[in-house]
């Protein structure tokens, strides 16, 4: 497939639904380039690669940059280990420190943030990504895959933990080594980035 951004001349200005075009617009109020035509940046974590394979369909299909977050101490490869040491973490607010953080940031004007569900919300490693970046007038557009019993509150955190971004509709699918195209592609057509 062909993301978009290499192909901004298919999407007239005419066939944008109104809010796609409201969601970038600047409080300055100059005008804004689409959202397709803007440099995206997905950045996930993933402990098992459920969410590495949804991050990289979706950036095949909008462009720009992807970023594996992993943090600075690797998690066990015993997945009981991980499932109780993730509850003691998610439960007191733990923000492991990250191996590496995102170069040039500040070049992104949309960040696509994909995490696991661990217990119930987003998983620490996309905590603290989220707490130590400046998401100040970024566009993220959550994602999250789950094993079972949905997104929890995650989207609320997220809110929490990027107050100054504006958070679009996320996607929330169950974890999987394939996913079906179209319900990526309703959801990026609904958050901007469609054809
Ligand atoms: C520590 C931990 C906590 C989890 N908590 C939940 C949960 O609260 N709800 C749920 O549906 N799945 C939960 N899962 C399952 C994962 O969300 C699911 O398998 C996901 O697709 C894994 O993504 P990944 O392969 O990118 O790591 C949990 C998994 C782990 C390891």
């Amino acid at each position: 497939t062909v993301g978009i951004l290499q192909k901004p001349d298919a999407v007239s200005e005419t066939s944008k639904a109104p809010q796609q075009t409201a969601a970038v617009s600047s409080q300055k109020g100059e005008k804004t380039p689409s959202i397709q035509k803007k440099k995206a940046l997905v950045v996930y974590f993933s402990y098992t690669g459920n969410t590495r394979i949804l991050a990289e369909q979706i950036r095949q299909n909008v462009g720009g940059d992807i970023f594996e977050l992993q943090p600075a101490t690797p998690y066990s490869t015993d997945y009981a280990t991980v499932e109780k040491q993730g509850k003691q973490e998610v439960e007191s607010g733990y923000k492991p420190p990250l191996k590496a953080k995102v170069e040039n940031l500040a070049s992104y004007d949309v960040i696509f943030v994909g995490t696991p569900i661990w217990w119930y919300t987003i998983a620490p490693p996309v905590a603290t990504f989220l707490a130590e970046s400046d998401l100040a007038g970024k566009t993220i557009i959550p994602f999250c895959t789950h094993g079972g019993y949905g997104a929890g509150h995650n989207l609320e955190d997220i809110k929490k933990l990027a107050p100054k971004a504006q958070v679009l509709d996320e996607l929330v699918l169950r974890g999987n080594s394939k996913y079906e195209q179209k319900d990526i592609f309703a959801w990026l057509s609904k958050v901007g980035f469609g054809e």
